[in-house]
């Protein structure tokens, strides 16, 4: 089982003197092989969310769980992608690649196999022997995806990780990572600062509010992409092109429209 569950989380900060809120009583899941985006305004909490399920961060109060059981730290089960691609610069990308399997003791026949495997998936191939300096940054960020599936988690949890991408990168990134959660599907967090980007990907979107991050809504995607057959489009401009995306796009820009214009001027909800 490898579901994530947030359970009323609460996290205060201190800064200085002063302590501040930065999530009240977050509780949402990410079902076993589901794929859930967070959005939401700066500063709302989405990295605190996704440190906590990597257990590099903890609540205040509340319970964070994978798999139903509380998260102590990081644990093999659970990969991250972070926005920087934090590749070993002295590596080739086959040893990147590796690296993690290396580290659990993979023996040299699974390094192989899953290096082969993710070189193809990730379009890759040619490249093994290449230093990521030799790479664009779109190619370094598919070795840092590669790298992490290679370990075959049940849980990826991925900030921002197309952030760093031009944009036409970022398109082929988003259907490359379609295309790998469909051979390969995983219990996905993934947190984005583009709405677009949660919809083409998200089976649901969390929206959060602005501070204290709490759950303002959470959308359904995957009901209205099969309703509508988003799957049998090839490229994600066919996607975008139509109603039934627009129409949720729509909706979530709404929403963080309006949680912008009601949000509280003052920098943070001061708690005693
Ligand atoms: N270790 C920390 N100590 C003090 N404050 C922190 C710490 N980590 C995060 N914060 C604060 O908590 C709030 C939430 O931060 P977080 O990075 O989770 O937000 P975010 O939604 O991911 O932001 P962005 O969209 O800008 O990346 C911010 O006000 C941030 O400054």
């Amino acid at each position: 089982m490898s579901q994530i569950t947030f359970e009323q989380v609460r996290r205060i900060f201190r800064r200085g003197d002063e302590t501040f809120m930065a999530l009240r009583d977050v509780s949402f899941e990410v079902r076993e092989k589901e794929f859930v985006a967070i959005v939401g305004p700066s500063g709302c909490g989405k990295t605190t969310l996704l440190r906590m399920a990597a257990g590099l961060e903890f609540p205040s109060s509340g319970a964070v769980k994978v798999g139903g059981k509380p998260v102590k730290g990081p644990g093999p089960e659970r990969a991250v992608v972070f926005q920087q691609f934090a590749l070993f610069p002295w590596k080739t990308v086959r040893e990147n690649i590796a690296f993690g399997l290396k580290c659990q003791g993979a023996d040299a026949a699974r390094q192989q196999d899953a290096v082969t495997r993710y070189l193809r998936l990730m379009g890759l191939e040619g490249y093994e022997n290449a230093f990521p300096h030799q790479l664009s940054g779109g190619m370094q960020q598919r070795v840092a995806i590669a790298r992490s599936y290679a370990l075959d988690p049940d849980v990826l949890l991925m900030d921002e990780p197309f952030g760093a991408l031009d944009a036409q990168t970022r398109v082929v990134m988003q259907e490359e990572l379609v295309r790998l959660a469909r051979v390969n599907p995983r219990t996905v967090l993934f947190i984005t600062h583009s709405v677009e980007e949660a919809v083409y990907l998200a089976d649901r979107v969390v929206v959060l509010s602005g501070r204290p991050g709490h759950v303002q809504e959470i959308i359904d995607v995957a009901t209205v992409r099969k309703q509508d057959a988003w799957d049998s489009c090839e490229h994600i401009e066919e996607v975008m092109d139509l109603e039934s995306f627009v129409h949720l796009r729509t909706r979530i820009w709404r929403l963080l429209r309006e949680l912008e214009q009601g949000a509280p001027r003052t920098p943070a909800a001061a708690v005693a």
